[in-house]
């Protein structure tokens, strides 16, 4: 019998799909190595625990909001371990080359230095406005429960750099719209953009389209 977990859709695919993927596009060039033969083993249990510490607070901030909470992640080490391989495992195999990458104030600057780090490049923060020393560059954007203004430092991203844009969650997409245009006004590359979590039914994907958003967990 399937679980709920196990049915749960990853970016359009299910968990075992998913698991198929990796190992075709592996198999595609050449034999699959070691390294992504265990990352595709082991990503449905990672998906798992990530999916198990996000926790759901009805009518917050507002009401009529269903709050996605990932404080949980944050608080165990293995789960938030997960995040951040499962992210990993997601740029090496669809992108080549990433030169930085950029972050959304608050939550998106709690996964995005460790993934990072861990690929080893450099982290750029947009932050909401009035909070960035020096010249800036910002953009004006919808929230699901209000308004605001994201903000880059303008000598952040060089002309022609390839970004990856995270956030903790894509709900109706405007932020990481407000990401994508801050980087288009700053001649960077999107290479795509990463959260944790999808709410699906706010249709947010549309929003940041043409660029892609990967996620872990859909709702
Ligand atoms: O897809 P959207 O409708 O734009 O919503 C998603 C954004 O909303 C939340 O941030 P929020 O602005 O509440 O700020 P916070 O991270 O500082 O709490 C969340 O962390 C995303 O950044
Ligand atoms: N429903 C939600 N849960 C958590 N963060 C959000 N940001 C926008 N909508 C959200």
């Amino acid at each position: 019998m399937r679980t709920s977990v196990q049915r749960r859709a990853v970016h359009g695919w299910t968990l075992s799909r998913r698991k198929r993927e990796v190992e075709e596009r592996s198999a595609g060039s050449e034999q699959m190595s070691t390294v992504q033969a265990g990352m595709a083993a082991g990503s449905e249990s990672k998906l798992q625990l990530v999916h198990k510490h996000i926790r759901a607070f009805p009518d917050f901030p507002k009401k009529g909001v269903l709050f996605r909470d990932i404080c949980p992640i944050l608080k165990d080490a293995a789960a938030l371990t997960a995040v951040i391989d499962l992210f990993e495992e997601h740029v090496r195999i669809s992108h080549q080359q990433v030169d930085l990458i950029v972050g959304l104030d608050a939550r998106g600057f709690l996964f995005g230095p460790l993934l990072a780090q861990r690929l080893g490049v450099g982290f750029v923060l947009i932050r909401k406005k009035g909070k960035l020393p020096g010249a800036t560059v910002s953009v004006s954007y919808d929230l699901e429960y209000g308004k605001a203004e994201a903000e880059v430092q303008e000598d952040a991203v060089a002309a022609g750099q390839k970004v990856l844009i995270i956030d903790d969650l894509l709900a109706t997409g405007g932020t990481l719209y407000a990401a994508c245009e801050l980087m288009r006004k700053q001649q960077a590359e999107v290479l795509g953009c990463m959260v944790v979590i999808e709410l699906r039914e706010l249709n947010g994907i549309d929003k940041v389209k043409p660029h892609s958003v990967f996620s872990l967990v859909q709702y």
